[in-house]
């Protein structure tokens, strides 16, 4: 478990206390893949580089499975490195190194100096993330999705216990991104590992995090499950990420719905719900008549979900609003805010 404790930081800068960091208070349990998102300047790199130490914080108190990392000595901070791996956005692979020699850096500065032992565990790595045949590669010969890779392979040398992902797919396609997103996912459901991983995109949140925190200038300002802050955000910083993730103009739609006759809704479905034909039911049950304004079905990590917004005509309208709640979907104004 990783803790953060009323932490801050700041830097100097000029001679003066720029401050990046306020009180920040944070849990993350062991095997959980969590991720931070803010805008750029947030803070999330400087968040996630105190977790190894890269930074220290400016007060707080930071443990690691009970420990204050920032107590530790010299040999206290060489094995915290160890068990703490570290991907990043542009890879920072050594160039004049092949693949192999890549990952198995990390082997030979923790002090491994059997050939045979490092060739072994340098194959098993490479195994695991797809790239056994690229051994001998160098990493310009490799596409951004493989150098990744190498850079997982490389984190996962020492067996560490937390990975940390710095932005790690902001430079690769949709599709790169989705895959390497997927073997992370795989990493922590097969070898247990707690992830923590830093993005501004809310879409790599929504496929592999349990839980989410958002930060906006210095502060967290909302986290929970990612179901419950993705569908249901509270703060006006959260409430972006998820329009942006939507690719809805908060103003458009706006002035859309102005236009729209009826009472409008946002209906959420979580898991099952979100294939059961009740709205057909309720709305003949009810006598309402509805027209579908946007819709979308998607995944939250394993997931499904829907959301749904319509504007709703005729009938026993409040009716249909509490036999929808009373099968579980979440029933709020279009602003977000709960009706039923
Ligand atoms: N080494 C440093 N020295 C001085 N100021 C810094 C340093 N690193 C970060 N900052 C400042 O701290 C604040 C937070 O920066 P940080 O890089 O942590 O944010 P971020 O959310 O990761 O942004 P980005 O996504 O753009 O990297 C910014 O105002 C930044 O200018």
């Amino acid at each position: 478990m990783i803790e953060l404790h009323d932490i801050h930081k700041s830097y100097r800068v000029d001679g003066r206390e720029q401050p990046a960091l306020h009180a920040i208070d944070l849990r993350i349990e062991s095997g959980e893949v969590f991720g931070i998102i803010g805008h750029s300047g947030a803070g999330k790199s400087t968040l996630i580089r105190l977790i190894n130490l890269l930074e220290r914080p400016s007060a707080g108190r930071l443990l690691i499975d009970g420990d204050d990392i920032t107590q530790l000595d010299a040999n206290g901070l060489r094995a915290l490195r160890r068990q703490v791996g570290m991907i990043f956005q542009h890879f920072n692979l050594l160039s004049a190194k092949t693949v192999a020699q890549n990952v198995a850096f990390p082997l030979r500065l923790a002090g491994v100096s059997s050939r045979a032992e490092i060739a072994t565990r340098v194959a098993e790595l490479l195994a695991r993330v797809g790239l056994s045949d690229h051994a001998d590669k160098y990493p310009a010969q490799l596409s951004g999705g493989q150098k990744q890779r190498v850079g997982i392979a490389r984190a996962l040398a020492c067996r560490p216990k937390i990975l940390l992902c710095d932005e790690a797919t902001s430079a690769l396609d949709p599709q790169t991104t989705a895959s390497v997103l997927q073997l992370l996912a795989e990493i922590n459901r097969e070898l247990g590992l707690t992830i923590v991983l830093i993005t501004h995109e809310m879409d790599v949140i929504r496929r592999v995090c349990d839980r989410v925190a958002v930060l906006d200038a210095g502060r967290l300002v909302e986290s929970g499950t990612v179901a419950d802050v993705f569908l249901h955000p509270q703060h006006a910083t959260t409430r972006r990420f998820v329009f942006e993730a939507e690719n809805v103009d908060e103003n458009e739609l706006r002035s859309d719905l102005a236009n729209v006759s009826g009472r409008v809704v946002r209906l959420t479905f979580r898991g099952e719900a979100t294939y059961a034909p009740l709205l057909g039911s309720i709305a003949r049950a009810t006598g309402v008549d509805y027209s579908i304004l946007s819709g979308r079905i998607d995944r939250i990590k394993e997931t499904p979900y829907g959301q749904l917004t319509l504007a709703l005509v005729g009938g026993d309208i409040e009716a249909a609003l509490s036999q929808l709640a009373a099968a579980n979907v979440h029933v709020a104004d279009v602003h977000g805010t709960e009706l039923h």
